[in-house]
């Protein structure tokens, strides 16, 4: 069948056909507009306690690639923040664009940044992943903006993993990483009741947006844009541009945790 992608014929403004939810009330990414987020003194810091030998794999699953952790105990997770309860680290991925204009999904006052990060925990009240995946409270996804500058350090093991995983299907060991080195300084965040950004588009993500992005420098984002959408095979397809664009607010409000 004609799979979702980000191409002319199957990307964002089509996935609506096999995902009707993709027009519901709580739909990602938004932008955000700073002066229109309302500060709440009443949110708490947000917790991440990491345990490096959680990672597991690194996979190009054709829409981007993730760094899959071990979530069967909780020794990697989110507390505090906007949330209650525990959510458990299952993944992390990019978006990215095909030149440093473009590539996040949320955007700040409108400005897009070359990449984002997506760390996805997901509910520890519900018994897995998948169980939580469709609740309106099952997943935590805590993004990061990366911005053109230096190259960071803390993102090239990740780099160096990729050209062994090239091609839609290809995956690897990785093991021993500290997701939390791919943090910023600061955890000030804006959060918001949101969904999966790719299908099936599920309404069960509180995001939660940090204020200060991190670097990346081009020379690191010519190696996200070396990766491809296509198998073995297939005649190569950069990955580039997997990114949605932002969605209507409809009435929802974007609370930060910081003035
Ligand atoms: N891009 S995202 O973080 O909203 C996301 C996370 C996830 F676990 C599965 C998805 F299909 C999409
Ligand atoms: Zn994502």
């Amino acid at each position: 069948s004609h799979e979702w992608g980000y191409g002319a014929t199957n990307g964002p403004d089509f996935w609506a056909d096999n995902f009707p939810i993709a027009n519901g009330p709580r739909q990602s990414p938004i932008n955000i507009v700073p002066k229109e987020a309302q500060y709440n003194s009443s949110l708490k810091a947000l917790k991440l306690r990491y345990d490096p030998s959680n990672a597991k794999g690194i996979l190009n699953n054709g829409h981007s690639f993730q760094v899959d952790f071990v979530d069967d105990t909780d020794s990697s997770t989110l507390t505090g923040g906007p949330i209650s309860g525990t959510y458990r680290l299952r993944q992390f991925h990019f978006h990215w664009g095909g030149s440093d204009d473009r590539g996040s999904e949320h955007t700040v006052n409108g400005i897009k940044f070359p990449c984002e990060l997506h760390l996805v925990h997901w509910n520890t009240k519900y018994p897995s992943f998948g169980e939580a995946a469709d609740k309106p409270d099952g997943l935590a996804v805590v993004g990061v903006f990366l911005k053109i500058g230096a190259a960071n350090p803390r993102l090239q093991k990740v780099l160096d993993a990729l050209d062994v995983i090239k091609n839609k299907g290809k995956q690897t060991t990785f093991a021993n990483f500290d997701a939390k080195t791919l943090l910023p300084g600061s955890l000030d965040y804006w959060t918001y009741d949101g969904s999966l950004t790719t299908p099936p588009l599920l309404e069960s993500v509180t995001w939660i947006v940090l204020k200060e992005p991190v670097s990346v420098s081009p020379a690191q984002m010519a190696k996200f844009r070396n990766l491809l959408f296509t198998g073995e095979g297939e005649a190569p397809c950069c990955m580039v541009d997997n990114y949605r664009p932002p969605q209507p607010l409809k009435g929802r409000q974007v609370r930060a945790s910081f003035k």
